[in-house]
């Protein structure tokens, strides 16, 4: 006779940082039913709790119905992903490895709070620089390195995307194109593999009817790379895209989708590198990170990647030691 299984336990995310970023990521995983319970933390007891119940007013219309938080980070018990944002942002014109020591402070400080409520969650880093803090986190928090990533470029690779989609009039969903590297100054478009539908951008560019250029691919890229800044210039801080960006990744591990994402992970020799945390296209799912894809690279973009992985080395060592 077969047992009856019974009700599957409700999955549930925990953002640590009720900021900007850290309620954009709750309210967009409980719109689209990310996780069954989300968990908010802040040390700001005030600020989270408001947000909290601002949240929670609108569980009619949500597709998750629970929503919980505070300053305790006993609300974390239970979590099957944390993912932390807690920390400072960057000044107008700042870049994101500015914040790398004292984020690291931040990040030290909370890492304990997870190991005793939430030791089983996988943890995704969102809070900058975000590659060097993956880092500091698997080693201060004595992490398996499968179990913690970052958002890494999924946000700048949804950014370049939008941007292929409207040069080209074609829907983003089937333009596959990628950011790699660091989230940050030094990351670049894997423009050899980038395809809208079956097709290389390249084989696009040698067809009559299309209209662009190497020249508007640039243009692109560089917008990209800058988009941050220009948004913080104009409203102080980036929030929405990253919401749905982080809510995306906490989908793909909760269902195990294995989904291929540009998350950021500990590499392990992958493209000649080790010990440090940078985006590629990786397979996402149940236990994190599943397999880091070694995706064939021209000489050109693989120097590139080496010298993103330095940059992010170089800060790594900078905080770490
Ligand atoms: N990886 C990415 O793609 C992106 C990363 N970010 C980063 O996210 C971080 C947060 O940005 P915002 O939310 O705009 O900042 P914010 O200033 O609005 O919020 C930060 C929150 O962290 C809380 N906090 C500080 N220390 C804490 C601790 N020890 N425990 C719990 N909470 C603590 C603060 O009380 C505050 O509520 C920044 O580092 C920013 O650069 C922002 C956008 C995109
Ligand atoms: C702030 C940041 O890292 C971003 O919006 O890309």
């Amino acid at each position: 006779m077969h047992a009856i299984p019974g009700p599957a336990r409700p999955s549930k995310l925990s953002v640590i940082g009720a900021g900007g970023v850290g309620v954009a990521i709750a309210y967009a995983a409980l719109i689209r039913g990310s996780a069954d319970v989300v968990a908010l933390h802040d040390l700001n007891a005030a600020k989270v709790e408001a947000e909290v119940l601002d949240l929670a007013h609108g569980t009619q219309f949500l597709a998750s119905k629970h929503v919980e938080g505070g300053a305790d980070p006993r609300v974390m018990e239970g979590s099957d992903v944390v993912v932390i944002t807690a920390g400072a942002k960057q000044q107008p014109g700042e870049p994101r490895l500015a914040l790398a020591a004292r984020n690291a402070d931040i990040l030290k400080s909370v890492l304990p709070g997870i190991r005793e409520h939430a030791p089983d969650a996988i943890v995704v880093l969102v809070t900058n620089p975000c590659d060097v803090l993956t880092v500091v986190a698997q080693r201060e928090g004595g992490l398996d390195p499968a179990r913690v990533l970052s958002s890494g470029t999924v946000l700048d690779s949804s950014r370049l995307r939008w941007r292929l989609s409207e040069l080209v009039q074609v829907d983003p969903r089937s333009v596959h194109a990628l950011m790699i590297g660091e989230h940050g100054d030094s990351e670049f478009p894997l423009w050899s593999r980038a395809k809208i539908g079956p097709m290389l951008v390249r084989e696009w560019m040698e067809d009559d009817r299309v209209r662009f250029t190497g020249a508007d691919l640039d243009r692109i890229a560089d917008e990209v790379v800058h988009a941050a800044y220009r948004i913080i210039e104009g409203k102080g801080a980036t929030s929405s895209a990253i919401g749905v960006s982080s809510a995306r990744i906490v989908e793909a591990i909760l269902r195990d989708e294995r989904a291929v994402l540009p998350v950021s992970s500990i590499l392990a020799g992958q493209h000649g590198l080790s010990g440090l945390a940078l985006s590629l296209p990786t397979i996402v799912g149940r236990g994190g990170i599943e397999r880091v894809l070694e995706v064939p690279m021209e000489e050109h973009e693989l120097a590139r990647l080496h010298a993103s992985a330095e940059t992010i080395a170089a800060s790594v060592r900078s905080v770490m030691g």
